[in-house]
């Protein structure tokens, strides 16, 4: 299979996208580290795994993604386990305009602490094998929601840098590609609590839902075979790959 021999580490991987993202990777042969701070969710979807793929092929850590401490330890741990790291999922998002500073911290900041601990581990030039990471970003991340300015910004801040890490990499040799994840709307806890979480935006919540009306709902089987494209592509390395209901396309950023 395609990822057999590859060892996967996806952030939020206890329910929603990421655990459709982790479900997929097993699919396709990858062991997977499953980093969630849902001990709960997550010891359930083990229990899952084990029966399905047998002991072994998975491990439950529970790391927030706002500790350096916490996923320091889970990548150590996932490296002791299986043997190093070849692919990141940088899944674990929250969206809450109330809670900005959190959306932040989790969304843009955990991004890039992950991805830094993740690459000492990956990059070539620090011992590591190579490999590819994808950040899930969102569409939010190419064209504003007006009823989540801190989300959209904290999308925007994933895109730009995982662009910007794709090209440090190929010009610094790191041997790891980079690729950005834009679904639209999908069917998991944050849309379905979405319209609590809007604080100060919540009169816009109306024309959000004629968005979403418009746009349609993906499955997260849909978002999670993407993420399978941009793993196995090896062409692939500074894209942001959009996910739609009726399918998807790779962004075309101007050239300045
Ligand atoms: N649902 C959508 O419409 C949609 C669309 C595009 C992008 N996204 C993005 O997809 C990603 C996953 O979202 P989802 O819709 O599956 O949400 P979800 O709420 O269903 O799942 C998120 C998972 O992340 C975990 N998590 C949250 N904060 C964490 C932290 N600090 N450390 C570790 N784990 C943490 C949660 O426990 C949960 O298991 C997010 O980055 C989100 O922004 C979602
Ligand atoms: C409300 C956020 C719900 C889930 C967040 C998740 O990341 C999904 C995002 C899905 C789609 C985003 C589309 C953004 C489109 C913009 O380019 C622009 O076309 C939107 C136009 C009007 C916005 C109207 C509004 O925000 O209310």
């Amino acid at each position: 299979m395609a990822l057999d021999g590859k060892i996967a580490v996806v952030t939020g991987a206890a329910l929603g996208i990421g655990k459709a993202i982790t479900e997929t990777l097993l699919q396709n042969g990858a062991k997977v580290a499953l980093l969630d701070l849902n001990e709960t969710a997550g010891k359930s979807l083990m229990e899952t795994i084990n029966k399905l793929y047998g002991q072994g092929r998975a491990l439950f850590l529970n790391c927030n993604v706002e500790s350096e401490e916490q996923i320091k330890a889970a990548l150590q741990k996932t490296a002791e386990t299986f043997g190093g790291v070849d692919i990141l999922c940088n899944n674990a998002g929250i969206l809450n305009e109330r809670t900005w500073e959190k959306t932040v911290s989790i969304n843009l900041v955990g991004v890039i602490r992950v991805t830094y601990l993740a690459l000492e581990h990956m990059s070539k030039l620090t011992g590591g094998r190579g490999g590819v990471i994808v950040n899930t970003a969102s569409m939010a991340g190419i064209g504003p929601l007006f009823s989540c300015p801190v989300y959209t910004a904290t999308k925007h801040g994933v895109v730009g840098f995982t662009r910007a890490m794709a090209g440090a990499s190929t010009t610094s040799g790191y041997g790891v590609r980079f690729n950005a994840l834009c679904p639209s709307f999908v069917q998991t806890n944050l849309l379905s609590t979405l319209t609590s979480e809007l604080g100060q935006f919540a009169n816009l919540a109306e024309s959000t839902q004629q968005l979403i009306d418009k746009m349609g709902i993906l499955n997260v089987s849909d978002v999670a075979e993407s993420v399978l494209e941009l793993v196995t592509d090896e062409t692939k390395n500074g894209e942001a790959l959009l996910v739609f209901p009726k399918g998807k396309n790779y962004m075309t950023f101007p050239s300045l």
